[in-house]
């Protein structure tokens, strides 16, 4: 099941960025070297009690017309039904409630998607409690009082917001196993002629999955008896007038697509080369632990010789530096170039996923790569691995159990991980290693 998500919408000056930044805590690099988008703070990977959950936050700018308010507000309301599963709808007890609270109200109630009421800035419940029940007239349900600031009531809220959670309400039973594969990229490399192209040469089926607004994007495509489900995020340029509102925008379609997909397809447009935006939205995938097949489109537009697979290849690992691990197939999807192919990758990259090495074959590979290559040693002292053991898989994560963390140097850990993909694979999707010191005894 993928991670609930959880959007924050409301008017500008409710406090939505403080209590995105309450919930989500201070910006932690989940894996290094990737490039910005957390930082961006658009979207956090949170956890409260035994709950996992993407927080989004929908806000962001500052319309100066009352028309544009109402605008910016449709389009997060819209963002959020699309791509959340429970929506925080947060007001100002301040302010007290205004005109455009009930039109947002109005559009929220219509998606039929949870939507818990949080009426910010009460920082000090004594004071405030009788304003706070004034928000009963949104019709919402129970306004459940918070301070972003001064971070009280958060427990109660995430309470309430992770009791609709849908794995945990039990209105999700099915456990979905077919291949869920997101295409993502920037505008206009050629995401939906991809898909389209796969739909031309499979049977293409309705999805059964109804209720949802999420859905309704997928396409189920039929191949080689395997329903494969593509979940599209193309389309994205809506009509706003502001541009960080469409990158914003671009950003949280690609989030939540990604969360909810095994492989992940990034398009990448042959005829305009690799970009930092390419690894911005890469990244995503990338800080996931997803399986990942780059596709560089539009290659019948590339004039060739022996050598421009090699060389584009070569500048594209440079850019994605951050996930050597990643699949590469060159494809028009105008001419259907290597398109058969994809299936192929998504299902060697799905397998590596959830790959599971027996401890005993695992340990057999690393005392080979020890006596390889000795471990680092610090003043004489060595590092000694233990043992290792598979813990995960999705992506697939080991631990290795040593006498001293410190001298795992990052090389080493390097030259572990490639043993182990020449020994097993686990093509196209990231390793996890997580280091552990015990003492030898106990070990043995
Ligand atoms: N007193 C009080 N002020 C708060 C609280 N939370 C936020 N604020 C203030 O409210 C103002 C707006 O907060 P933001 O978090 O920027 O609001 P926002 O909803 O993200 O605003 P936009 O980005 O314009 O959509 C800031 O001046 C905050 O300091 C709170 O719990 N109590
Ligand atoms: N020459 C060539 N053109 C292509 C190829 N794939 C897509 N295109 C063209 O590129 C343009 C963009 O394609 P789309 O499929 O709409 O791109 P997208 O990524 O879905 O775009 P957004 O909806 O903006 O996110 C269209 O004009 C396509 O005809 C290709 O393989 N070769």
């Amino acid at each position: 099941m993928s991670k609930a998500v959880v959007a924050i919408v409301g008017r500008p000056n409710t406090g939505k960025s403080s209590l995105f930044n309450a919930i989500a805590g201070e910006p932690i690099a989940i894996v290094k070297d990737t490039p910005g988008v957390t930082r961006d703070r658009i979207y956090a990977d949170c956890s409260w009690l035994n709950h996992n959950f993407t927080l989004i936050d929908t806000g962001g700018i500052e319309p100066d017309t009352r028309d544009l308010l109402l605008a910016s507000m449709r389009e997060q309301a819209e963002i959020a039904i699309e791509t959340a599963d429970v929506i925080i709808f947060l007001v100002d007890v301040r302010s007290g409630l205004t005109d455009a609270d009930y039109k947002v109200a109005d559009m929220l109630r219509r998606s039929r998607k949870p939507v818990v009421l949080a009426v910010n800035k009460v920082d000090s419940f004594a004071k405030f409690q009788n304003d706070v029940y004034e928000f009963y007239n949104l019709a919402m349900g129970d306004p459940v009082p918070v301070s972003a600031a001064s971070r009280l009531g958060l427990g109660d809220l995430l309470e309430v917001v992770s009791g609709h959670f849908p794995e945990e309400s039990g209105e999700e039973t099915e456990e979905d196993d077919r291949p869920h594969v997101a295409v993502i990229g920037k505008p206009n490399v050629g995401k939906s002629s991809i898909i389209n192209r796969l739909l031309g040469e499979n049977r293409v089926i309705v999805s059964d999955i109804a209720g949802t607004t999420r859905d309704a994007i997928d396409t189920v495509v039929l191949h080689n008896d395997t329903e494969y489900v593509f979940i599209d995020t193309a389309g994205l340029r809506r009509k706003s007038k502001i541009h960080e509102d469409l990158e914003r925008y671009s950003i949280i379609r690609t989030v939540t697509a990604v969360e909810r997909a095994d492989v992940v397809i990034m398009v990448i447009d042959a005829s305009e080369g690799v970009t930092e935006q390419d690894a911005k939205i890469a990244g995503i995938a990338h800080e996931r632990g997803k399986g990942i097949v780059v596709a560089v489109n539009k290659w019948d537009l590339i004039e060739k010789n022996d050598k421009t697979m090699r060389e584009f290849t070569e500048k594209i690992k440079s850019t994605l530096s951050f996930m050597p691990y990643a699949e590469f197939l060159f494809i028009s999807a105008e001419t259907g170039q290597r398109m058969h192919k994809l299936f192929e990758l998504i299902d060697m990259v799905r397998s590596s996923q959830t790959l599971r090495i027996r401890t005993g074959v695992l340990n057999e590979i690393v005392s080979e790569a020890t006596v390889l290559q000795q471990p680092p040693s610090d003043k004489g002292h060595r590092l000694k691995i233990f043992y290792a053991t598979q813990v995960a898989v999705k992506p697939p994560s080991f631990v290795f159990f040593v006498n001293d963390k410190e001298l795992m140097h990052f090389s080493y850990q390097r030259f572990l991980e490639n043993r182990i993909r020449e020994a097993f694979g686990f093509r196209g999707t990231m390793i996890r290693f997580f280091v552990r010191e015990r003492q030898g005894k106990d070990a043995e």
